[in-house]
């Protein structure tokens, strides 16, 4: 698939060329019912980053009171050459993260989101192990995380922060993993990704194996949360299991290029958010990464430096199919979404997705597909 690199974002192009009535005919058929727009012109924040904040309201109850919280997706590209030594990129994206996080403060965030492994260049394309793994830190008691418990517990604000990991309890292996730091800025936990891919250049497998903490749903004072990381996205299984878990929102920090999955990345966390009942965040990484060495991706194609363009489009996605614009295919951005957590429930009352899902029947079928001597339920005319 070709790379699309010559626009900010597709909403761009139908706000442009559709007016009226068809304009917002196109936008509810591809985004569902509109959100409202926020506005945030009186927080004083660094104007280099495009800051967006929407509100997605359902009906209110009469016995349960809203449930409302506000989400704050934050995407980036690197902001010093991905060659740069460790720490002078690490110092330089603690600074970034220090002023979307004060933005975020200001716009009432309660849990904020980073992409996949946003301390580092996303190197993995490289298959180099060094300098790479070493920016492999304990999840617990590591520099990033460190930094950011004193930002949680000031901005009384969740954060997850996907890095990579070094678990020095098991042989310094290293892991995909999102940490998860609660508004009082405790360690809450850790997810490790489920789903390595072995696409492209995207060659994580090098690096790490696939997660072994399951499907941990993180219950925090602003609701229930998990994290799909980034190639999870494409297994409806991976989403499923957090539902059943209980998530009310299932954040994917992800970090993808347009050559691979631009087409996908606007359906893949937008029908999990509808068929398992809660709220998705898709957040990608932006900007292009050139490393020093060439690299092939094994397609006969000539090497190159760099994996092509991250193109961020970060958005939400609500239970009922909604969703928000998304950010800049190209900029830095902050993303505040306020939601009403009674949705989930609403929605499920509503289509019955849940009640009808039908786990004992799948249940079965996994348990002899996974079996080496599975046959296929497959139906073929008799030859008698
Ligand atoms: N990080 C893997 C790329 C993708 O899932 O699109």
């Amino acid at each position: 698939m070709s790379e699309i690199k010559e626009f900010e974002r597709l909403e761009d192009i139908l706000d442009k060329n559709l007016t009226g009535s068809n304009y917002e005919t196109v936008r509810q058929l591809l985004y569902g019912r509109a959100v409202e727009q926020i506005d945030l012109k009186t927080i004083p924040f660094n104007r280099n980053l495009q800051v967006e904040a929407y509100r997605i309201p359902c009906p209110e109850e009469q016995l349960r009171k809203p449930r409302n919280v506000r989400i704050g997706l934050f995407q980036n590209q690197i902001p010093v050459p991905a060659t740069s030594k460790i720490q002078y990129m690490k110092n330089a994206l603690y600074k970034l993260a220090e002023e979307a996080i004060e933005t975020s403060q200001k716009s009432g965030v309660n849990i904020f989101c980073f992409q996949e492994a946003w301390n580092m260049p996303f190197a993995f394309c490289t298959r180099e192990k060094y300098p790479w793994s070493e920016y492999a830190e304990s999840a617990q008691y590591g520099p990033t995380t460190k930094f950011l418990q004193e930002l949680a517990k000031n901005y009384n604000m969740v954060i997850i922060s996907p890095i990579l990991e070094r678990d020095e309890t098991h042989s310094d292996t290293i892991w995909n993993t999102a940490v998860i730091i609660d508004n009082h800025g405790d360690y809450l936990g850790k997810h490790r990704k489920n789903h390595i891919p072995r696409v492209g250049d995207f060659n994580e497998s090098t690096y790490y194996f696939e997660g072994n903490t399951g499907h941990p749903v993180f219950e925090t004072e602003f609701g229930k949360i998990a994290v799909n990381i980034c190639y999870g996205r494409h297994h409806p299984l991976n989403w499923l299991a957090f539902g059943l878990n209980g998530a009310e929102i299932v954040f994917n920090p992800s970090a993808t290029t347009g050559g691979l999955s631009e087409p996908l990345w606007g359906i893949e966390a937008r029908n999990a958010a509808i068929a398992n009942g809660y709220f998705t965040c898709a957040i990608n990484r932006v900007g292009t990464e050139t490393f020093e060495h060439e690299f092939t991706s094994g397609n006969g194609k000539p090497a190159h430096k760099d994996f092509g363009h991250f193109y961020g489009s970060s958005y939400v996605a609500a239970p009922d199919g909604s969703r928000t614009p998304g950010l800049s295919r190209t900029k830095n951005g902050l993303l505040v979404t306020e939601v009403d957590l009674n949705m989930c429930r609403q929605v499920k009352d509503h289509w019955g997705f849940q009640m009808t899902q039908r786990l004992d029947l799948y249940a079965d079928l996994l348990a002899r597909a996974v079996k080496s001597d599975f046959q296929p339920q497959i139906i073929k005319k008799s030859n008698c």
